[in-house]
């Protein structure tokens, strides 16, 4: 049975004293009295631990610090490189105050060390950590949570000890150690429990941007941070089931297990706005990953400005996959097959390739699949192979340096632009949506007649800066750069909020990790794009990983039971046969639905002020189009309040959220502005539903519903 501590020696059952063996470390650098007390208080030894460990983590900082680099040899961009790599170091082994070093303990039953034979219980103790610590000779203090010795900590259970006897679980205040509980897994008859202080982690209250859950990863969570770099993972989850805090906590947990490859390819997070990504950036930093970098998809593809914006119906028709295959066609018609012989002129002798043994060699080249730039660079030294094989034939004796000549030769050349000549992404695109001509001779059997008058601009534009190019089209060009010339792979992707994409974004992104692997977040029921993802497994297909494994997370850690049941009324409408998210906070929460008569403005500004007078963030949701008097009416009431992504702080807590930007965010109480406005504001009613699904599942402690039209009916009564 868990067991929580406090400081009094008293109130410490025996089972965690006989688990209780001194441990030298921690004396050395205690006082006396202190080391008496620690005898006696196994939290004050507790503590010594980590202010031993503290010690160990300031020298191991301060070794760095005093490593002399004037000495070493190198050239200055080498010296660069080695001093930045020095200060990200510092920065790793920063010791964060408000966040404690070790936040668990466990003590492996294991009597005798397998290899040396030495042991004895106790030995075999570890403090379980953000980073790693050592003492002066090198033994651990704390170790990282990602190490394989941490993972019990996470998955050990009494029916599967993993070798553990004992697992503790610290209480902190800030860094200050305030308790503790223990876990004897030997006695496999016990009862578990839900741990207190996982509990009390769970409900603490938001301010500020999101934090890791590295002390309290549930064990369905560990399997998906832990599980391999050469897999991809799709994640499905309601809202709040912890899918970000996942995938972050994997990034973290893969750069640690394969620090090198990934530091050599690359690591990137994909988020669905810039506000969001301001909201999760600090956690990867805090597990001391400082290299990650973060993105939107429309900034992956930012080949173009963007100054327009289509009709959801040709946004659509653009994301739509078959959109491959026309660029694809369009593309490679550049090609044509010669009517003419190349002649290659060297001194006195004069070298003819025929058109139709051109025509083979470009026909192999299509025939193989290459990106067209590389086809297109391969092409000149074909010909000049065929030119070498007729020297050859009448005697002479080429060598490599002749092939290369004849490669660059102008005939050669001007036969290559004739046959192959350059393609420009952009251009090709624009040309696609101007020409109605081209469109329809490389989008016959894809695209229909009307997608095709749908995806048409309006007017002709003339050139790539004139035009107004939306987020979609500019998903098109990125494909087409593609077909020209290969995307760089990253050794691992992490996308959030994956239900949004389209199938073209899906292809954008997996060509980003196409030698690497994925993690792919997010949840049918919150789709709101005209696009967005119905099943998973064609997600996959779209991103190029069709055989990826998909897993479910059900437990929910934000939105209390009584809300979650509310917003759930609305899955059966928008998203049949998705389950409920079970919530597994303890605190019930409040939920209060109220409709107002007139003044619903000012109502709205009073529940703002109410929910202020508890502790934490405050989220006032509405749709898009009531923003704006929303944030007139807080102002003229002398209430401050902050944009999403502008950080929460002690003294401004209340944030306007446009209910398009809800997504993926959470505050401590939430006041939900006119629901039917939520659904009104979207262009059909599953999306707008999906849309006040979101909205409602922002909460962790409270939500305030106010409305003077009446409720959606699927929300039912209250
Ligand atoms: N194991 C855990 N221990 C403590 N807190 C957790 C745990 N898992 C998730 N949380 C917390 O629950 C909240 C929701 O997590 P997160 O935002 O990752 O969920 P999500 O599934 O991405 O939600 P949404 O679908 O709404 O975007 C966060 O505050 C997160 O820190």
């Amino acid at each position: 049975m868990p067991t929580l501590f406090s400081p009094d020696p008293e109130a410490i059952p025996v089972s965690a004293r006989a688990h209780d063996q001194p441990d030298e470390r921690t004396e050395t650098e205690t006082g006396t009295e202190a080391e008496t007390e620690a005898e006696t208080d196994p939290l004050a030894r507790e503590r010594a631990h980590l202010s031993a460990s503290r010690t160990a983590l300031r020298v191991m900082r301060e070794d760095v610090e005093a490593l002399d680099l004037s000495n070493v040899t190198a050239n200055w961009v080498n010296s660069r490189v080695l001093a930045a790599q020095m200060e990200n170091r510092i920065k790793e082994l920063a010791d964060l105050s408000h966040t404690p070093l070790f936040f668990g303990r466990l003590d492996y039953r294991r009597i005798e060390h397998p290899e040396t034979g030495i042991g004895g219980e106790g030995a075999f103790r570890f403090y379980i950590g953000r980073r790693h610590v050592h003492d002066a000779a090198g033994d651990p203090m704390v170790v990282d949570w990602r190490a394989p010795v941490s993972q019990p900590f996470y998955r050990a259970s009494r029916k599967d000890p993993m070798d553990v006897g004992l697992r503790r679980r610290f209480g902190y205040t800030g860094g200050e150690l305030t308790a503790y509980e223990d876990e004897d897994l030997s006695d496999p008859a016990e009862e578990s429990r839900t741990s207190r202080l996982l509990q009390a982690e769970i409900e603490r209250p938001r301010v500020g941007p999101m934090r890791d859950i590295v002390a309290t990863i549930q064990p369905e969570q560990d399997e998906i941070v832990r599980s391999g770099l050469s897999g991809t993972v799709c994640v499905q989850g309601g809202p709040g089931t912890g899918k970000t805090a996942v995938g972050l906590h994997r990034v973290a947990y893969l750069l640690y297990a394969h620090r090198e490859r990934l530091a050599r390819t690359g690591t990137l997070v994909i988020g669905p706005n810039r506000s969001f990504l301001h909201y999760i950036e600090q956690v990867l930093p805090a597990l001391g990953e400082l290299e990650v970098k973060q993105s939107t998809v429309d900034d992956l593809v930012a080949h173009v400005e963007l100054r327009g914006a289509d009709p959801a119906e040709t946004a659509v028709i653009k994301g739509d996959a078959r959109m491959a295959q026309v660029l694809r066609r369009a593309v490679r018609s550049h090609v044509t097959l010669p009517t003419e012989p190349v002649m290659v002129v060297r001194g006195s002798r004069r070298w003819r390739i025929p058109a139709y043994e051109l025509s083979e060699i470009v026909q192999e080249l299509l025939a193989r699949d290459m990106r067209y730039g590389a086809a297109r660079e391969a092409l000149p030294q074909r010909i000049a192979h065929s030119v070498l094989v007729r020297m050859e034939e009448s005697g002479e004796a080429p060598d490599d340096r002749v092939q290369d000549a004849v490669a660059r030769d102008r005939a050669v050349k001007a036969a290559v632009k004739e046959m192959w000549p350059p393609v420009d992404p952009a251009k090709l695109v624009l040309r696609l949506l101007s020409d109605a001509e081209f469109l329809a001779r490389h989008a016959e059997g894809l695209l229909s007649e009307e997608e095709q008058r749908t995806v048409l601009w309006p007017k002709p534009v003339r050139s790539v800066r004139a035009a107004k190019w939306s987020a979609a089209d500019a998903v098109l060009i990125d494909e087409a750069m593609d077909l020209v010339a290969r995307t760089h792979s990253l050794g691992h992707v992490v996308v959030d909020e994956a239900q949004d994409l389209s199938p073209m974004q899906y292809r954008a992104v997996g060509r980003r990790c196409s030698t690497g692997s994925a993690t792919v977040l997010g949840d049918l029921a919150q789709g709101t794009t005209p696009w967005a993802t119905g099943s998973w497994r064609e997600a996959l297909t779209h991103l190029g990983k069709p055989d990826a494994a998909v897993e479910e997370l059900t437990a929910g850690f934000r939105v209390p039971r009584e809300v979650i049941a509310y917003a759930s009324r609305l899955l059966p409408h928008m998203s049949p046969g998705l389950a409920e998210v079970r919530s597994v906070r303890e605190a019930p929460g409040s939920l209060e639905v109220r409709r107002v008569a007139d003044g619903l403005d000012e109502e709205v500004v009073a529940a703002c002020r109410q929910s202020l007078r508890h502790e934490g963030s405050i989220g006032l949701i509405a749709a898009d189009d009531r923003v704006p008097a929303l944030a007139g009416a807080l102002t003229a009431a002398g209430l401050p309040h902050l944009a999403p992504g502008e950080e929460t702080t002690a003294e401004s807590r209340l944030t306007l959220v446009p209910a398009s930007l809800a997504k993926g965010l959470e505050y401590d109480y939430v006041v939900l502005d006119e629901p039917a406005s939520v659904v009104a504001g979207e262009p059909d009613e599953r999306t707008g539903l999906r849309r006040l699904y979101v909205a409602l599942t922002r909460a962790v402690s409270g939500l305030t519903v106010l409305h003077r039209e009446p409720l959606p009916a699927q929300l039912g009564a209250v």
